[in-house]
């Protein structure tokens, strides 16, 4: 076992290791983009965009100090479904291949569906992440001095994260024509979303009380309220 002071070194290099596997199979699955088809080239664009968005909030909010969370083995299996769905199974099979008997074909106006979602999906991502700033974590968190954002896209709508991966989820099918690296993160997520959502608002409820249930009576969940 590592002592104290050596785990900060193991973490760097378990950290570093992960860097270089990432950017070789991203190097080997851009490389076999004739073999994959151009859908696969604009996933692996959005992919790292994705990354380039996140890793500047997910750096700074390490020094948040935790008060609550909710960490529960249903929690714990669907952050994984998802990881693989909609990261590793699809960077592997794009890189190395191997899933090539669940490949499915489609039109190239349909893959030209996918991509176009791509620009939608990446502002709403970048959106949502610059306005809820310190207060976002992946998990389901609350934070020492956490605040209600109630304000830019979360004035409109109040899961615009979970809206931006909906998007990216049914768009990767589109991409990827493949029914366990592509199709796989849509029922991945579909999970997600109807068990993680009434968890995410009961914790929101627990430490805002009356404001979170004013600000859900002010919006929806995904689309803008029309209107009365
Ligand atoms: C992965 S983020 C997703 C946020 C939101 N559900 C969305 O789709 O945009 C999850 C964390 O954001 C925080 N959060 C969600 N809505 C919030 C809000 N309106 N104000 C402050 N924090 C919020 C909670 O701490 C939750 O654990």
């Amino acid at each position: 076992m590592a002592d104290k002071a050596q785990r900060p070194i193991l973490k760097g290099l378990v950290m570093a290791a992960t860097v270089i596997v990432a950017l070789a199979l991203l190097l080997a699955a851009a490389l076999r983009w004739r073999e994959n088809g151009w859908g696969a080239l604009v996933w692996l664009a959005a992919f790292v965009a994705t990354f380039a968005i996140r890793t500047p909030h997910a750096k700074r909010n390490r020094a948040n100090i935790v008060v609550d969370a909710r960490k529960g083995l249903d929690e714990i299996l669907l952050l994984a479904a998802m990881f693989l769905a909609m990261m590793v199974l699809p960077l592997l099979h794009l890189a190395v291949g191997g899933l090539g008997f669940a490949d499915y074909s489609l039109p190239d106006w349909a893959t030209a569906i996918g991509a176009l979602a791509q620009p939608a999906y990446l502002w709403l991502f970048w959106r949502s992440h610059a306005d809820l700033g310190r207060n976002w974590s992946p998990g389901l968190e609350v934070r020492d001095g956490h605040q209600l954002v109630a304000k830019g896209i979360y004035a409109r709508i109040r899961h615009p994260m979970y809206a931006a991966i909906w998007i990216s989820a049914l768009a990767q099918p589109l991409l990827i024509h493949n029914w366990i690296a592509g199709f796989l993160v849509v029922p991945a997520f579909a999970a997600m979303w109807f068990l993680r959502v009434p968890n995410e608002e009961a914790l929101m409820r627990g430490r805002f009380g009356d404001a979170w249930d004013e600000y859900c009576a002010r919006t929806d969940r995904l689309f803008p309220k029309r209107a009365r």
